[in-house]
């Protein structure tokens, strides 16, 4: 072959190469919809799969990448998905027109990864119906009183093993540092109790197996994507966890024990051997305790280093919710109750600011079921199998509904002004009838944890801890790369 036929077939390749990866990437242009940049085979998601970006960023840079549009598109890869902006628009499609907007992706198929599949996060349509209505009981306000004093007993574990750090000169530093490491913990022994029934402290115990395999299927979980197609959750993993829900349950109903927790709940409505859907199976019922404990897992144990961080940061923002917390606890003889923890409202004003500026979920996602178009011009029609996303993150740090977006400045939801926060411009906890079903217990468990730490200890900068935080770029996980470091004091 000579070098003009050599250089004529790499020409060739190159092109076929080229069409292959953009072929569907004129699908906004030919509709005259605005959309965001996009390279070959890649699409929009360049910034993330190359560790350009982080995710918030990533999302933000989509958000201001459609400024002036009430809605625009991207590419995720090869498949064009439609990013909203305008808030009437995301009312329209997770609140008002939500029935043609019932599922997100899954990430896991029923049949290959059921114990995940078949966890309300992954349901899709009826089944997702049938499923939220059962459970949605399991997080009313009694229910959360219920499940206070199990979580209290958490928060006291966390803070006699931080004043054990303190005193004990003989702990070495690794076990002590206030780092996202301590905050999983707590999160994993708040869950463990309260989805699983299952007591553990895993800051005492930190090779208890309990955690070590939650944190390793969490592991899994974050580089296991659908695409694959492949089981990455390992029969072992997955047995443990099968056969220590199966073994609470069997016990309970042989002991008759009652524990106000939400694996009774889920036993007294869909009873594992007298379900009230005969068509649920074992794992149908065993994947909504084990979904629980991965939701809340790592979305509040980040948003715990989060607000750490803010209070070492901004000393005065401690100072006065800490005055709140001694002067709320001296009203109820130093008891840490129930109401105690929901009459703070600066306690909530500085979680919904850190949520704000830190949303553990930068956005979400819905995918459409019936055909819909887009009430607005350039008008758009979705089919069944198209998705949009919602940049929560983007939304969170827009001027014109939060002046001054990267200041830490709980007052935006003080009782006098967050009436004045335009209505879907902030959902950490997502919108509408799919929103997260654990926001209340997930304030709750975050409260606790920090009436337990500061009533004793105050927050503080060291050298190395993260200013301003900088989210890794290295995957979707919310972590700082070296660490949330922070040091701590005992108070007075
Ligand atoms: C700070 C902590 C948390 C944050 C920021 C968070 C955020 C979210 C978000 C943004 C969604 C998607 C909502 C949407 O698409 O509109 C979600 C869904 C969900 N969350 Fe949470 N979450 C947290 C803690 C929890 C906890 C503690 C639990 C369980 C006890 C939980 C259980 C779930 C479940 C089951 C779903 C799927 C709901 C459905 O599809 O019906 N989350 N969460």
């Amino acid at each position: 072959m000579s070098d003009l036929e050599d250089f004529d077939h790499v020409f060739d390749v190159v092109v076929y190469a080229y069409f292959l990866g953009t072929w569907t990437h004129d699908h906004f242009s030919k509709r005259n919809i605005p959309s965001l940049k996009s390279v070959p085979f890649f699409g929009s998601m360049a910034p993330i799969i190359f560790r350009q970006k982080s995710y918030p960023d990533f999302i933000l840079d989509m958000y201001n990448g459609l400024k002036g549009h009430k809605y625009g598109g991207m590419y995720g890869f090869m498949s064009p998905i439609i990013v909203l902006r305008d808030p009437e628009l995301i009312k329209m499609v997770t609140v008002k027109d939500f029935e043609n907007f019932l599922d997100r992706r899954s990430l896991f198929t029923e049949d290959i990864e059921p114990l995940f599949g078949r966890g309300l996060f992954s349901l899709q349509g009826q089944k997702w119906k049938h499923m939220r209505s059962t459970l949605s009981p399991a997080f009313t306000s009694s229910k959360m009183k219920n499940m206070f004093v199990l979580v209290s007993e958490c928060g006291v574990q966390l803070s006699d093993f931080l004043h054990q750090c303190l005193n004990d000169n003989t702990m070495k530093i690794q076990d002590c540092k206030i780092e996202k490491d301590l905050f999983t913990r707590y999160a994993n022994d708040v869950i463990a109790t309260t989805a699983l029934g299952i007591g553990c402290d895993s800051l005492k115990n930190p090779q208890n197996e309990f955690y070590i395999t939650g944190k390793k299927m969490t592991s899994f979980l974050q580089i296991s994507k659908k695409i694959l197609n492949i089981k990455l959750i390992s029969d072992k993993m997955s047995s443990f966890f099968r056969s220590l829900i199966l073994d609470t349950m069997n016990i309970r109903e042989s002991k008759d024990i009652v524990r106000p927790d939400m694996i009774h709940f889920i036993m007294e409505h869909c009873n594992i051997n007298r379900c009230l859907q005969p068509e649920w199976e074992d794992d149908d019922i065993i994947a909504q305790a084990l979904q629980f404990y991965f939701a809340g897992f790592e979305t509040v144990s980040t948003l715990l280093c989060f607000v750490s961080n803010q209070l070492a940061v901004y000393p005065d923002v401690q100072t006065r919710l800490q005055q709140e917390i001694d002067q709320t606890l001296q009203e109820n003889e130093g008891k840490i109750t129930y109401e105690a923890v929901n009459s703070m409202k600066y306690l909530d004003m500085v979680l919904s600011e850190t949520l704000r500026m830190h949303s553990p979920a930068a956005a979400i996602e819905r995918k459409c079921v019936k055909t819909y178009t887009l009430p607005t011009e350039p008008a758009y029609t979705l089919h069944p199998g198209d998705v949009i996303c919602i940049p929560v993150h983007g939304l969170h740090r827009d001027p014109e509904y939060f002046q001054d977006p990267d200041k830490f400045y709980p007052e935006r939801f003080s009782d006098e002004n967050k009436n004045k926060i335009k209505s879907f411009t902030y959902f950490p906890f997502g919108s509408g009838p799919r929103n997260c079903i654990g926001n209340r217990f997930a304030l709750m468990e975050t409260k606790i944890a920090l009436v337990h730490i500061l009533s004793r200890f105050s927050f503080l900068v060291v050298s190395r801890t993260p200013i301003p935080i900088q989210i890794t770029k290295k995957g979707a996980n919310m972590t700082v790369d070296g660490g949330f470091w922070l040091g701590l004091e005992e108070r007075s």
